[in-house]
């Protein structure tokens, strides 16, 4: 079994354990109740390059990162560094992560905030809502085609943008066949947790121009952000280096200001 597939079994198992405690229904009336998402597109579509800051504690490759015992103040010191977009690891058996970490983001910055998860049903996509999220990830290669359709227009109908997530060639052409308006090239292969940051050079051709074009996984610094740039990123999303700095707020400054080099990339 590939680490992907033992991971998306204890999700599973997680998640069975949530809709048994938390009806379907309760969570839309949540959901109904939320702050209106905010506007993730536009975050994405920059001026500049969008630094997309991820809370992360640990996480299969590399075990425990960071014990980050207050994700929310973490998270206000991304925005203060220019995020625009907060990811939020929310599994809990190998990233450490809960819907509480989302839930607390959300209410302390105003920025968007993505949940960062491996998503299988629609239930997923309501706690994503409930808990205040703009955005939500949909892994290529953890769905089926048909899920993944019904996944991506489920998001859009319940008003998360869905970043929908690929690593391979083929998977691009299952996730423009989806009909994904921004779509995320991970270097990192789920499946070997290998990260090779040439994959975005490679897939990134292929993805339509209308569509927004997501960097992730393997960023340390300003000089990975800009090799990502030159070859067409709209934003990165980065997660390891900046826990374990000792100045996130700064790193994620130094990451923007490479970004917003007018060479790069025009507004809109
Ligand atoms: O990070 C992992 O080891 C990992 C393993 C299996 C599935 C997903 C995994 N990470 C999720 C991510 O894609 C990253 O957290 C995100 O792209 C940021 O990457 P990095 O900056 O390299 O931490």
């Amino acid at each position: 079994m590939s680490v992907l597939d033992e991971i998306v079994e204890g999700v599973r198992a997680d998640l069975a354990e949530r809709q048994r405690d938390v009806p379907l229904g309760a969570l839309k009336e949540k959901a109904a109740a939320a702050e209106a998402p905010r506007d993730a597109l536009a975050a994405l579509r920059g001026p500049g390059v969008t630094v997309i800051a991820e809370v992360k504690r640990s996480s299969p490759s590399k075990g425990a990162l960071a014990a980050i015992a207050d994700p929310a103040a973490l998270a206000r010191d991304y925005e203060s560094g220019g995020a625009k977009v907060i990811s939020v690891l929310t599994e809990r058996r190998r990233f450490g992560g809960s819907l509480d970490d989302l839930a607390a983001v959300r209410a302390n910055v105003g920025v968007c905030v993505l949940r960062k998860d491996f998503i299988v049903t629609s239930y997923q996509l309501w706690e994503a809502r409930a808990h205040g999220a703009d955005m939500a990830l949909l892994i290529v290669a953890a769905l089926e085609q048909d899920a993944l359709v019904s996944l991506v227009e489920r998001a859009e109908s319940i008003g998360l943008v869905p970043l929908v997530e690929v690593h391979t060639e083929d998977e691009v052409a299952r996730a423009v066949d989806a009909g994904a308006k921004v779509i995320g090239v991970n270097a990192r292969d789920l499946r070997t947790l290998k990260v090779d940051r040439e994959v975005f050079a490679r897939v990134a051709p292929l993805i339509p121009k209308n569509v927004v074009k997501i960097a992730e996984s393997g960023v340390r610094g300003p000089h990975d952000l800009l090799a990502y740039a030159s070859n067409g990123a709209d934003a990165v999303l980065v997660g390891e280096s900046l826990v374990i700095g000792r100045d996130p707020r700064s790193a994620v400054a130094d990451l923007v200001a490479a970004g917003a080099h007018p060479a790069l990339r025009q507004s809109g």
